[in-house]
Order: C-alpha cells, then sequence, then structure tokens
C-alpha cells in the first residue's frame, strides 16, 4: 500500500526524498560479553538463520588499523594490544559507516547485530549522541561467561587468529575492563 502511494507519487517528488521514504530506520541488537564468550560464533550463526547483517566494532576498528591511509593506525593498535577501549569517536564513525553502506547497497539490510559495543557508559553516551532517533535498539544479547573459559578459549583462538590481544596479559585487562564496565550498561537495557 505504502509502496503503492509512493510509486505514484514519485513522478512528483525529488528522488532523493522517494529513496528516504523508502529506506527503513536501522533496527540494532547490540551483543555484549566478555572476549571468547562466543559472541561472534553466535551471530555468525543468527545471520545464517535470521536477516541480520553482523557488524563486529573489534572487526571494524581491526580493519582500520590495517588500512594504509588511516590516521587513526597506530592508536587504535596500542589501545587493542592494552586491551582498552579506543576513543568511541572512532568506532561510532566506522559503525555508522558501515550500516549506511550496507543499506545503501540493499534497503532490506536493515537489522544489524552490532557485536562487541557498547562496552561501557561512555561508549553508548557517544551512541546515543549520534545515533539518538537515527537507529532503534531493540534489546542487548548478553553471553555470561566465566573468565577462565574466556581466556581459554582466546588462547586456542590465538593459535590462528594472528589477533595482537589474544595473549594472557591482554585479556586479564580487557576482561576487567568488560566485568568493570559493561555491567552498568546491562542494567540500561
Ligand atoms: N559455546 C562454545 N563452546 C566452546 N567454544 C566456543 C563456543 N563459542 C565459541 N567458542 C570458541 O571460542 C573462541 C572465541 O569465540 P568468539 O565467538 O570469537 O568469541 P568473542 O567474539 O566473544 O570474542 C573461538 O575459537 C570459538 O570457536
Ligand atoms: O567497541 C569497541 C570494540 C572493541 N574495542 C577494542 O577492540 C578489542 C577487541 O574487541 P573484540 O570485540 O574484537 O574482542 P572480543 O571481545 O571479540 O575478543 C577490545 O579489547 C578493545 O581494545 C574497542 O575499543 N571498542
Amino acid at each position: 500500500m505504502i509502496f503503492h502511494l509512493l510509486s505514484r507519487l514519485s513522478a512528483k517528488v525529488p528522488s532523493v526524498v522517494y529513496r528516504a521514504a523508502l529506506i527503513m530506520k536501522p533496527q540494532v541488537v547490540f551483543v555484549l560479553g566478555g572476549p571468547g564468550a562466543g559472541k561472534g560464533t553466535q551471530c555468525t550463526r543468527i545471520v545464517e538463520n535470521y536477516s541480520y547483517t553482523h557488524l563486529s566494532a573489534g572487526d571494524l576498528l581491526r580493519a582500520e588499523r590495517s588500512r594504509e591511509a588511516s590516521e587513526f593506525g597506530q592508536l587504535i593498535d596500542s589501545y587493542i594490544k592494552d586491551g582498552k577501549i579506543v576513543p568511541v569517536e572512532i568506532t561510532i564513525n566506522l559503525l555508522r559507516k558501515a550500516m549506511e553502506e550496507t543499506m545503501e547497497m540493499d534497503e532490506k539490510k536493515f537489522r544489524f547485530l552490532i557485536d562487541g559495543f557498547p562496552r561501557n557508559e561512555d561508549n553508548l553516551q557517544g551512541w546515543t549522541t549520534v545515533m539518538e532517533g537515527k537507529a532503534n535498539v531493540k534489546f542487548v544479547l548478553f553471553f555470561d561467561c566465566t573468565s577462565e573459559v574466556c581466556i581459554d578459549r582466546c588462547l586456542e583462538r590465538g593459535k590462528s587468529s594472528g589477533r595482537t590481544d589474544d595473549n594472557r596479559a591482554s585479556l586479564e585487562k580487557s576482561l576487567a575492563v568488560c566485568t568493570c564496565d559493561c555491567d552498568p550498561i546491562l542494567g540500561l537495557f
């Protein structure tokens, strides 16, 4: 019905307005849990069965780190090795761009699993500032996993992942940040 109406109107309205009317607002599920909790593994399985696009904040940061022209490569590298949280402006820009590019390529892809973000209240504040009114957060999917299991899994993953943070020192720092800073986020949803 709406499509039919828009089709009839399309001759009269500028194409940019017509396109914008057809593009849905992104629907977002935040996927949280410690390193190795299984976020990436479960997101892959969800994508196989449901119409979601998986965006891993960590993967986007690692890709940006590898981009030759990136002005943030070294900064991202040192934050990740140290298990610290990269300044939110950088992460949000990568997420926003990835969502926009996905929807530009296929406007039916408006459901996103955002994996590994927001990691603390500052991250969430940054999201709200930039994305308020532009995306709907539906809920948080949280994978509860003990630190010992997380570490064991990531050390195993480290044998083939090539990740600079799949080592005990980085993992312990990252787990400490996760345990202290993720909990308040869960309380907000
Ligand atoms: N339920 C599970 N049981 C055992 N191993 C798992 C399970 N889920 C994930 N793994 C393994 O643990 C490692 C970390 O999983 P991953 O999905 O990358 O975690 P995260 O994205 O939360 O860091 C991977 O090597 C994965 O194969
Ligand atoms: O929103 C994010 C997501 C990740 N990271 C950084 O990237 C690392 C790896 O994150 P990822 O989610 O890939 O790790 P996982 O939890 O899957 O092991 C983290 O420890 C942080 O240093 C970050 O700063 N902000």
